[in-house]
């Protein structure tokens, strides 16, 4: 990729999700760094306006530091191995972690919401719904959530572990296109720096690329989890929905807004599928389908040679029983699968709207999830072209 297309990258990121990392915001233990904080926070703040002269970003920050600074609360200077010890010092450094956020955030006119995930909220499929219905709405209504694992009620068998996956999982869930991690090195080097101080920089890869993760050490220091490790896996995880990864210097002067305007200050993990195609690609690739939806010749055509979306006014039959969000089938009047796609309203709901003009769905269910059934954006054709003719 050329160094023009990787500024498209960055500039083009419209949906951005920034992690920063324990030693980062806790100044390596030492307690919260309400400086750096402030300096991330005042850049979010632009961003978020689009103040910088570009258009306005929607964000989303994952913030580590809870153990750390609650260690440094509780006076305890060395990490304890019992779990329950971890989870009070991490209930004790959150309070301080969110009122940080917080104060901050609302000192540049930006409303926050803490945001406390476990792996369990997004490996359930209800849960992950709602945990994206929930973001996604924040976002709409211009709030910044602050993200962190919810540590005081996960053991290591059911964690995420570490908050570069978990900004990766939130890059997924809310189809980001870009995720930010900010640590205390400039990027990814052929190997640890700390050790190998003759390392090359690696100024920018293709995300996934197997390579990465033969040059990635553990945590360089006693305070991070995961190291460069788990943000390489983290960038494979979040090009999984098309989101391209950035790893940054996080005291690096106005990092936020230099990546924001198309500077590659760190090492970029370019994303080999676009977002729109690494969901419809999810979509067709699907084994359980909770249901489907029996369409007219007139819908069907619409799907299959203009790629529209399918509204209710050409639906026939739904069968099954799905929910709003499941990939269900969609097929022709002959029963032959002709699409695949997210269901926008549940199987009770999609029978009710069978034949029914769009503009009827608030006053048949009591609210619009939208005029579409299956948005052309989440439908992906699975029959071919000379099935079709048969
Ligand atoms: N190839 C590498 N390039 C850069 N840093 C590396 C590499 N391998 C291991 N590291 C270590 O990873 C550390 C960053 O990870 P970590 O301490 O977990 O930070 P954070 O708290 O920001 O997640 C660096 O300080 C560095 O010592
Ligand atoms: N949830 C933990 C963060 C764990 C973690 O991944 O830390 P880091 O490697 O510094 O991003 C906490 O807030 O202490």
């Amino acid at each position: 990729m050329t160094q023009e297309s990787a500024a498209e990258v960055l500039r083009q990121a419209r949906r951005i999700v920034v992690k920063v990392g324990s030693s980062l915001v806790t100044n390596e233990g030492r307690g919260l760094d309400a400086a750096a904080i402030g300096e991330w926070c005042r850049q979010l703040a632009l961003l978020e306006r689009g103040a910088d002269g570009q258009a306005p970003r929607e964000l989303v920050m994952v913030s580590s530091g809870a153990i750390a600074e609650g260690m440094k609360r509780l006076g305890w200077s060395k990490r304890p191995h019992e779990v329950s010890e971890l989870q009070a010092a991490a209930a004790v450094g959150q309070m301080g972690l969110a009122q940080m956020y917080e104060t901050q955030l609302s000192e540049q006119g930006l409303r926050s919401a803490q945001v406390l995930l476990t792996h369990a909220d997004l490996a359930d499929r209800e849960r992950y719904l709602n945990a994206r219905s929930t973001l996604m709405t924040l976002l709409r209504h211009q709030v910044l959530p602050v993200i962190n694992e919810n540590d005081t009620v996960v053991t290591d068998e059911i964690k995420v572990g570490d908050n570069d996956t978990l900004g990766a999982l939130v890059a997924n869930l809310i189809e980001a296109d870009l995720l930010v991690i900010l640590t205390d090195q400039k990027g990814l080097y052929t190997a640890d720096p700390r050790s190998h101080p003759e390392a090359e920089f690696v100024h920018q890869a293709r995300a996934g690329d197997p390579a990465l993760e033969r040059m990635a050490g553990g945590a360089g220091s006693s305070i991070g989890k995961g190291g460069m490790l788990t943000k390489i896996v983290a960038a494979r995880r979040a090009a999984g929905s098309g989101a391209s990864t950035v790893i940054a210097w996080g005291r690096e002067p106005d990092a936020l807004l230099r990546l924001a305007a198309g500077e590659n200050i760190g090492t970029l993990l370019v994303a080999p599928t676009h977002k729109t195609q690494a969901r419809k690609q999810w979509i067709a690739d699907h084994l359980q389908l909770r249901g489907s939806i029996t369409v007219d010749e007139g819908a069907a055509a619409k799907l299959r040679r203009e790629g529209k979306s399918l509204l209710p006014i050409g639906m026939t039959q739904v069968e099954g029983d799905f929910s709003r969000g499941d990939v269900i089938a969609i097929r022709d009047g002959a029963g032959r699968e002709l699409a695949r796609g997210l269901a926008n309203y549940a199987s009770a709901e999609a029978r009710l709207l069978c034949r029914r003009p769009s503009r009827d769905i608030a006053k048949l269910l009591g609210y619009s999830g939208g005029p579409e059934m299956v948005h052309r954006d989440n439908l992906v054709l699975t029959q071919t072209p000379a099935a079709a003719d048969q």
